[in-house]
């Protein structure tokens, strides 16, 4: 089979339908296979390996979040799946349609809501979503209902007709969102949806998603780098770090894998010797394992974090690594990135890739 354009045609890969038959199967709303994606520096010698071989696979009517650090891929990745840049190799398909073959159709399936406002800020809120229906050939009185409907519900009606500039940051994502849902795309991109908002807007913002989210239909892969965003939102996530996928599931099951709580201390100092005698001294503590030196922070988990505290401190004081400060806790997101990318996820932000 063909397209148009003379291009293979690829029929979108299934899953199984929960709580179907064995026979029958749903199309993947999402599927990218071995994506690669390099971009030239200017001045810089080694070109930058955006992605590096990403996979994910997004069912129909969920929220799926792409969790990473600043610079792990997430916007790349959106660039591409959305046919706003093309991968150097691997294949994609978004809605059903060919990202590469159809790119036309892959567009009206889909809304975007970008890192940066696509509002016209001199131009009112119920202005912006007008103009964004007539953009997808929306008219008239239906156009019209479209826009009272999403102004209503993004709880925009009372700043309906003011200029955009005058919103709040919060104001501003909600009609961000609005503006992407105008043409009832069948899947939504939101790349960093609350980043750069306050607490309380953020807060706000997760309540309209986690709505969202039961729309009929609707699919949402939601990019973030914050931990407790992707833990509340997502019903699966996927944990990308240096342009791949490190690990992929529900949060519960994510987090579930790591048994025990997490210990972490805070060293006095770092260690000198590769922290080889951190790691002899913890490895002779009963019930201790996966042990990281990262620093001066070390982090290991154990049955029952509490009761193996005393003997983590003695055996850093013997190995000549006093402890600053300790605590334990039950696994996070944040254990998990450290389980799969070898670094803290405070670390992978500030560090360099
Ligand atoms: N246009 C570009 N030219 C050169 N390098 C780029 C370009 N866009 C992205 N990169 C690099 O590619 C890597 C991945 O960037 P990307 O923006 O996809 O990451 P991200 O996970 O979305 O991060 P952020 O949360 O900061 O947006 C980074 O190292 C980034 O510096």
């Amino acid at each position: 089979m063909t397209s148009p354009n003379g291009g293979a045609v690829r029929t979108a890969a299934t899953v199984p339908h929960p709580g179907a038959g064995p026979a029958a199967a749903r199309p993947l709303a999402i599927e990218a296979v071995d994506l690669v994606k390099t971009y030239q520096v200017k001045g810089g010698s080694e070109p930058v390996r955006a992605l590096d071989g990403l996979s994910i696979g997004v069912e129909p009517g969920i929220v799926f979040g792409l969790l990473g650090p600043n610079g792990a891929g997430k916007s790349t990745t959106v660039k591409i799946l959305t046919t706003l840049a093309a991968a150097d190799s691997g294949r994609a398909t978004v809605a059903g349609r060919d990202i590469a073959a159809d790119p036309a159709l892959v567009r009206r399936a889909i809304g975007v809501v970008a890192q940066r406002s696509g509002a016209d800020p001199v131009a009112t809120g119920r202005e912006n979503l007008l103009l964004q229906g007539r953009l997808y050939g929306m008219r008239g009185a239906e156009l019209g209902r479209r826009a009272d409907e999403l102004l209503d519900r993004f709880d925009l009606t009372d700043a309906a007709k003011r200029q955009v500039k005058t919103y709040s940051g919060g104001m501003q994502r909600r009609l961000d969102v609005a503006l992407g849902l105008v043409h009832r795309p069948e899947v939504l991109f939101l790349d960093e949806p609350t980043t750069g908002l306050d607490p309380e807007a953020r807060t706000a913002m997760w309540e309209e998603i986690g709505r969202l989210a039961g729309d009929d239909g609707l699919t949402i892969l939601l990019t973030t780098h914050y931990l407790e965003e992707a833990d509340r939102l997502a019903a699966r996530l996927a944990i990308v770090d240096r342009g791949r996928i490190v690990t992929e599931g529900t949060p519960d099951d994510l987090k579930g894998e790591l048994h025990g709580d997490a210990v972490h201390a805070e060293l006095v100092a770092a260690p000198a010797d590769d922290a080889l005698a951190v790691y002899e001294a913890l490895g002779r503590v009963p019930g201790i394992r996966e042990i990281t030196v990262d620093g001066r922070r070390v982090s290991a988990r154990a049955d029952d974090g509490a009761a193996a505290v005393p003997a983590v401190l003695a055996a850093l004081d013997q190995a000549g690594s006093p402890v600053a400060a300790v605590t334990v806790a039950r696994p996070s997101l944040d254990d998990v990135y450290l389980r799969y990318a070898g670094r803290s996820f405070a670390d992978a932000e500030g560090g360099s890739r």
